[in-house]
């Protein structure tokens, strides 16, 4: 929710930066609805060590190169009343930030998610946009119905239901849907930081409750989050919306990914404390597979080519084998480098497989942790190995308006081996309306021109 005390002004948002081949298409609205995918998909990662919340995320956003008119047309698209955005350049603790405010007509409206699922689903938004902020409000709701006790139908949004509340979180998918960054959209999309709640207690519609408020305990259940930061005063720094927002959109949690960040947004809170910056960053850029030297000797992406990495292996008989797709998708979730299933004959003539998991030093746990709960395996076998890897970046090629990020591979400096990516020949095969091998062979034929 914005904050009312806040001062606005109409300055246009002076972005920092414009990720490179990422929002360029930017037309206000696909065929058919408010909030077009502007963007043929980016990683980024959100800061969220000062929290968050919904006009944070929309000002990080705009300082990431969003045009404000895609966001207002999102909000005009389900708004019932005049709601205006408004961007003003501000200062929070030494960041220069983008502070949005959502301004809208006094209203005591209390909304059901049944009247907020109405409104979504009369508006004229792009589908991904309406999906998506159906989940945040369909999160919001879960979590409000579990802490107050009513069925999820009937929960009575308070101050998550008010049109600013409603603004942000659209305005918000409306952004993340323009970057590329909504889940499914691509392999990278968006980490989030560990989130910082705050402390002391918050005035609310249900009086004063305790930070973090008991929305923000229930919709963070799962995810990385700790009181503070340190140092910073009493305060709620999460809010139901920021909270919502962050675990419907993160597609992992975690220290900052190996990115080539191309622009930052920083999105200021209404306030601003001593002591600590009151400002939520998100960083864009392209994904550099690097994940795996950040962990080994080599260090700094490019600087070595050898680096350990640990195999897990176990040998499974009993397991029934329409659970081991799902295995694997969740060993990669994990952080899994590879995992891969060998047909054998194990002891007693059994036919079995063995599973075998590729993981840098990091994620062992979180990866043996997942073959035990997953598998019917009672133990496994790890081992240290020795990995030799060329230095990769990305590049990409333009398919009739589709991006295909293209991994090139260097070997004594020399570019070696320039390869499209699968899911975005995939992706650009589906929105073309032509077969993947013919995608595919173009999209080579424009990558070799990236060899030396
Ligand atoms: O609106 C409701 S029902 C509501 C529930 C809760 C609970 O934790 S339960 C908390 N709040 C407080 O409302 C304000 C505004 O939140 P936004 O997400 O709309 O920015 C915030 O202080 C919450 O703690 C509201
Ligand atoms: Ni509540």
């Amino acid at each position: 929710m914005s904050d009312p005390d806040a001062s606005s002004s109409d300055h246009p948002v002076r972005p920092a930066g414009r990720p490179g081949g990422v929002g360029e298409a930017g037309e206000p609205g696909e065929p058919g609805g408010a909030g077009q995918d502007g963007a043929a998909g980016a990683s980024a990662w959100v800061d969220a060590s000062s929290g968050a919340s919904g006009d944070m995320l929309l000002g990080a956003l705009l300082g990431a190169g969003v045009p404000l008119a895609v966001l207002q047309a999102a909000v005009d698209a389900v708004s019932p009343e005049p709601v205006r955005l408004e961007v003003e350049q501000v200062r929070r603790g030494g960041f220069a930030a983008v502070h949005c405010h959502v301004v809208v007509a006094d209203s005591t409206t209390h909304r059901t998610w049944r009247d907020v699922r109405a409104l979504l689903g009369a508006a004229d938004l792009a589908p991904a946009v309406r999906d998506l902020a159906l989940a945040v409000f369909a999160r919001l709701a879960a979590a409000e119905g579990a802490v107050h006790g009513h069925p999820a139908d009937e929960v009575h949004f308070h101050e998550v239901g008010a049109l600013d509340a409603i603004a942000d979180v659209v305005g918000v998918c409306a952004g993340v849907v323009h970057l590329g960054l909504h889940p499914g959209a691509h392999p990278g999309g968006l980490t989030v930081s560990p989130v910082a709640v705050g402390s002391g207690t918050v005035r609310s519609a249900h009086g004063v409750l305790p930070v973090p408020p008991p929305a923000v305990v229930e919709l963070l259940r799962g995810a990385p989050s700790y009181a503070g930061p340190a140092g910073a005063p009493a305060q709620e720094l999460c809010t139901p919306t920021g909270a919502a927002l962050l675990t419907t959109l993160a597609a992992g949690w975690g220290p900052q990914p190996p990115l080539r960040v191309s622009a930052v947004g920083v999105g200021a809170g209404g306030r601003d404390p001593a002591g600590h910056a009151n400002v939520l960053r998100l960083l864009l850029g392209d994904p550099v597979d690097v994940a795996a030297r950040a962990d080994g000797p080599g260090g700094a992406p490019g600087a070595g080519d050898t680096f350990t990495e640990v195999v897990l292996e176990t040998n499974v008989d009993d397991l029934d084998p329409r659970v081991w797709p799902g295995v694997l998708d969740a060993l990669l979730a994990a952080g899994a480098a590879d995992a891969w299933l060998t047909p054998v004959l194990m002891k007693k003539g059994r036919p079995a497989h063995t599973l075998s998991v590729l993981v840098v030093p990091a994620r062992v746990a979180a990866v043996r942790d997942v073959v035990l709960r997953e598998t019917s395996a009672i133990g496994l076998r790890e081992h240290p190995v020795t990995k030799h890897a060329l230095p990769r970046t990305l590049a990409g090629v333009d398919l009739d308006g589709h991006r295909v990020a293209v991994k090139l591979s260097t070997l004594d400096g020399r570019v070696v081996t320039a390869q499209p990516e699968w899911d975005d020949v995939a992706r650009a095969a589906t929105a073309l309306g032509l077969p993947a091998r013919t995608v595919l062979a173009r999209a080579a034929a424009l990558a070799r021109d990236l060899l030396d």
